[in-house]
């Protein structure tokens, strides 16, 4: 078997990443047919064998970072002929053909996702902790998600980059100035978030502190400090509740 692996950080959320990864398809002339696929994390695409050319497996994992969405691909395939001449001779002849498409591939792929992430509404949250390893928590006072509790933050202006929103959102909702610190955990939002594209946004969660002002809930029912033992009983906006791993870890080893 030959593996070839290719690493591409892409400036999208991982819904678009993912998106324009299968509806740019693979540079491959075969025909390919998928074996597996999650939305927007992983997906596994196979070439069945023809005459003279090789069964062909492309997988592709999407990882969210603090930079963008980190695409691991992995392409691997049997050699045409047995034995050790079969692996000398794909490595010499086709392994360089794969190179050669996956990087032009891969070129044009990250330029068309960041191009359409930029027509993506993005959303950001700030899971703020005290010095008692606590964090605030928010429950929201209107519209579709009233009731339900979230992390504050808020959509991302046009142009605005996605630590200026937090802190940003952070003054208007809570009037307090806040320190992000790293980056925690994205999530895909369902349903339209702004009039976009029907699950096409995500929520990027980074954790912070407090550094001045009074808090105060301008927008929300409620606020809590919780306890990482506190977090899984709360009825959460259901997209958030992937992140509350990362976050429970977070208060845990503070
Ligand atoms: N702030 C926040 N929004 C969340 C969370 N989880 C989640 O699904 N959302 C969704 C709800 C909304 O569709 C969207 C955020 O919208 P928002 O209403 O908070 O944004 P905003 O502060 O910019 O509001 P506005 O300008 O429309 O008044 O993301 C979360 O934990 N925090």
């Amino acid at each position: 078997m030959i593996q070839l692996r290719f690493t591409t950080l892409v400036e999208a959320p991982l819904t678009v990443a993912f998106d324009v990864a299968r509806s740019l398809g693979r540079p491959w002339p075969q025909p390919l047919r998928e074996v597996e696929s999650e939305r927007p994390y992983r997906d596994v695409y196979q070439a069945a064998p023809r005459s003279g050319r090789p069964t062909l497996t492309h997988t592709r994992h999407f990882t969210a970072t603090s930079a963008g969405t980190r695409v691991d691909e992995q392409v691997s395939w049997e050699p045409r002929l047995p034995g050790v001449l079969g692996v000398l001779l794909d490595r010499a002849v086709l392994r360089g053909r794969v190179v050669r498409a996956m990087q032009a591939h891969l070129d044009a792929y990250s330029a068309a996702a960041a191009r359409r992430a930029l027509e993506v509404v993005q959303v950001v949250g700030a899971a703020l902790v005290d010095d008692r390893a606590r964090v605030l928590v928010a429950q929201r006072g209107s519209g579709s998600l009233a009731g339900l509790w979230e992390f504050p933050g808020g959509k991302v202006e046009p142009g605005e980059a996605d630590l200026s929103a937090l802190v940003r959102e952070c003054a208007e909702e809570l009037g307090v100035q806040v320190r992000p610190e790293s980056f925690l955990g994205e999530v895909p939002l369902d349903g339209v978030v702004a009039g976009g594209t029907p699950g096409a946004s995500t929520m990027r969660l980074w954790w912070g502190r407090i550094t001045g002002g009074e808090l105060v809930a301008h927008e929300h029912t409620e606020l809590r400090w919780l306890r990482a033992d506190e977090l899984e009983d709360l009825d959460w906006i259901a997209a958030d509740r992937p992140l509350l791993p990362a976050v429970r870890a977070l208060l845990t080893h503070l």
